[in-house]
C-alpha cells in the first residue's frame, strides 16, 4: 500500500477491506461490518456493509479531497429534501495501522447499472426509468445544481424498475464549469455546446445516453471515435430517427440534443406526455401484430391446401 502525504493530511491509497472487517468511525463511533465490494471506480471503493442490522453502502477513497467534494454535494442537495431517497448517513474516518481512511455512508440501493438492466428487461423500460431519471435531475436543477456525469454506471435500477442516481462527484453549481464528465455523453465532446453547467447540459447527456443504450448496433461508439471536427450533435439526432427502438423518443432527443428545452421541468412534462402516447405506438407492438398476421395467413393457406387435397 502506497502512502501519500498532501499538505500535512494523510491520504490513504486504494484499499480493499476483506469481508468481516469491522470499521469503527473515529469521531462518531458507529460500527460497520464489511460484507463485500459493491463497486470500484476512479474515485474510490464502495462496500456493502451492515450496521445496526441494516445494509448500507460505505464509500472510501484514496483521495480525501474528492471524497469531501462528494460529501459537500450530497449535503447541499439533500438539505430539506425529505422526499430524497439519497442521503448521507454518516461521515467519518477509520484508523487502521496508523493510517487514516476517510469514508461516508449512504443508503444501499439493490440494483443493476442501467445498461445491464436494459439488456435484461428490454428497451421498453427506458420510458418509465427515464422519467425517474428526469425527475431526479429536475430536483437537482431546481436547487441550481447539475448532476454532470450522467452515465449508465451512475444509475442503479432495481428489479421493480425503480431508478436511482448515484455518485454525486460530478455535481456542480449552475453557471460554473462542468467538473466531471464522460466523453461519449458530454455536450462539449460532440461540439453541441459549452461545458458550462446548465439544465441543458444534463438533458444532452440524458439524450445521448438514450441514443447509446437503445441502439442495438451501438453505432454511437463508432461515431465517437471520429476526429473532433467531424463529431456533430446532428449525428445523434439522425441515429435516433433511424433506430426503431429510438423512434418513439426521437422528437424528445432532437430537442434535448439541440438544447431547445427551456428547463428540465419542461423536458420532464414532455417525456410524461410522450409516455402516454408511447403505449399506443410502441414499435414492438407493431412487430408483434405483423408477426401474428403472417402466422394467421400461413395457417389459413395451410388449412385451405389440406382441405383442397383431401376433397
Ligand atoms: N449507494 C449505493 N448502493 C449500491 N451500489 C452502489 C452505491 N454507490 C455506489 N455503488 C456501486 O459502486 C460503484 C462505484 O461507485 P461510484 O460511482 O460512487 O465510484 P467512483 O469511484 O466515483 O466511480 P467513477 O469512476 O465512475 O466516478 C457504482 O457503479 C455502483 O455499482
Amino acid at each position: 500500500m502506497v502512502m501519500k502525504k498532501d499538505c500535512g493530511a494523510i491520504i490513504s491509497s486504494k484499499s480493499r477491506w476483506p469481508a468481516g472487517t469491522a470499521i469503527q468511525g473515529k469521531w462518531n463511533g458507529r460500527r460497520y461490518d464489511i460484507h463485500s465490494v459493491l463497486g470500484e471506480g476512479a474515485n474510490g471503493i464502495v462496500y456493502l456493509a451492515c450496521t445496526d442490522g441494516k445494509w448500507v453502502a460505505l464509500k472510501t477513497s484514496h483521495d480525501s479531497v474528492d471524497l469531501q467534494v462528494e460529501i459537500n454535494a450530497i449535503e447541499r442537495i439533500s438539505q430539506g429534501a425529505s422526499h430524497s431517497r439519497f442521503r448521507l448517513i454518516d461521515v467519518d474516518d477509520f484508523e487502521l495501522n496508523g493510517q487514516s481512511y476517510p469514508f461516508y455512508v449512504m443508503p444501499y440501493f439493490k440494483g443493476k447499472h442501467l445498461s445491464v438492466f436494459m439488456k435484461s428487461k428490454g428497451w421498453e423500460w427506458f420510458g418509465p426509468v427515464g422519467e425517474q431519471i428526469l425527475q431526479q435531475l429536475c430536483r437537482l436543477h431546481q436547487r441550481k445544481y447539475i448532476f454532470g456525469d450522467l452515465k449508465p454506471a451512475n444509475i442503479l435500477v432495481d428489479a421493480e424498475g425503480r431508478a436511482q442516481l448515484i455518485d454525486f462527484g460530478g455535481v456542480g453549481q449552475i453557471g460554473k464549469s462542468v467538473k466531471q464528465f464522460t466523453e461519449i455523453y458530454d455536450r462539449g465532446y460532440w461540439n453541441g455546446g459549452s461545458r458550462t453547467a446548465d439544465d441543458a447540459y444534463d438533458l444532452f447527456s440524458f439524450a445521448a445516453l438514450a441514443v447509446h443504450l437503445l441502439d442495438p448496433e451501438r453505432k454511437m461508439e463508432q461515431l465517437a471515435k471520429q476526429i473532433p471536427q467531424n463529431r456533430h450533435p446532428s449525428q445523434l439526432i439522425k441515429r435516433a430517427q433511424e433506430v426503431p427502438e429510438l423512434r418513439p423518443f426521437a422528437a424528445f432527443i432532437d430537442k434535448a440534443i439541440r438544447g431547445k428545452y427551456s428547463s428540465s421541468g419542461q423536458a420532464l412534462q414532455e417525456w410524461k406526455e410522450l409516455m402516454h402516447k408511447h403505449v399506443r405506438y410502441l414499435p414492438f407492438k407493431g412487430e408483434w401484430l405483423k408477426k401474428a398476421l403472417i402466422v394467421s395467413v400461413i395457417f389459413f393457406i395451410s388449412v385451405l391446401w389440406i382441405v383442397t387435397q383431401t376433397s
